[in-house]
């Protein structure tokens, strides 16, 4: 069975002080849980407080984004290697935020990841559609297009190193969920891609998580279909409770 992921992005939320004690909270919480993979991707500026506190626990953290060059005069910026000195054993790609509000493309988000897996830190590569192309019946397209765009060039021996996550975004920071029909029927068409562009293992072995307004009480019907492994949880994943209860769906469904 494929471990289950609870990953929260924390976006541009959180202070020093809220961000430090957020991370000891879980920190407590999940202390050396090994049923579950709990990833935390708080603001740049707050890895290594986050990294400090979560430490002695099996709690991850990710960067909610980074560039593909390695170092230079690319202002704002921040590196794949940057990442991996503080601590981080993720980075967020394509987010829906990036590709929407700050404009990137497949062919950016495909230089990051190329990037981030060239130099062994795992990448959750975030897809999904927008309500019109929902509405119009493009799902599948977007999900196929912004998957070719965003893996290419990628080996299957790479992608053991990445998680994608579907994010429809009109589900983002909406309260309104997929169901879990949707959720599963756009979690299998992104399985059987793996399967038709790499081979049946790396489809049976690459987790595939759900996001978009997941919340405790719809954590574990979500995460009990069969190809959803996990929730990247944005607004719910800012308070220990309510993150907390999804890790507990999370370990229910991996024990049960
Ligand atoms: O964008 C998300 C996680 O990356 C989802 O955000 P919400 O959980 O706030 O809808």
């Amino acid at each position: 069975m494929r471990k289950l992921v609870a990953a929260g992005n924390w976006k541009m939320n959180t202070t020093l002080d809220s961000a430090g004690a957020l991370a000891s909270d879980l920190a407590k919480k999940v202390q050396q849980e090994s049923s579950v993979e709990v990833i935390l991707c708080p603001p740049f500026p707050y890895l290594t407080t986050v990294k400090e506190k979560v430490s002695g626990s099996s709690i991850k953290i990710g960067g909610q984004n980074c560039y593909h060059e390695t170092e230079g005069a690319f202002t704002g910026e921040t590196s794949v290697g940057m990442l991996q000195d503080i601590g981080c054993d993720w980075v967020i790609l394509g987010h829906s935020e990036r590709r929407h509000v700050m404009g990137e493309t497949d062919a950016d988000i495909n230089k990051k990841t190329v990037a981030a897996l060239e130099k062994g830190l795992g990448v959750i590569l975030c897809v999904g559609e927008l309500l019109e192309e929902r509405q119009a019946n493009k799902t599948n397209e977007v999900l196929q297009t912004q998957m070719e765009g965003g893996l290419s060039g990628v080996s299957a021996e790479a992608l053991k190193n990445v998680i994608i996550a579907y994010e429809p975004v009109w589900a983002i920071g909406t309260g309104v969920t997929a169901s879990t029909e949707e959720a599963e029927s756009a979690h299998d068409f992104l399985r059987k891609w793996l399967t038709s562009n790499y081979n049946a293992d790396v489809a049976e072995s690459t987790r595939i998580l759900y996001g978009g307004s997941v919340k405790p009480d719809n954590a574990e019907e979500l995460m009990s279909q069969p190809n959803v492994d996990g929730a990247l949880v944005g607004g719910a994943s800012l308070k220990a409770d309510s993150f907390g209860g999804i890790i507990d769906a999370a370990v229910k469904l991996s024990q049960g």
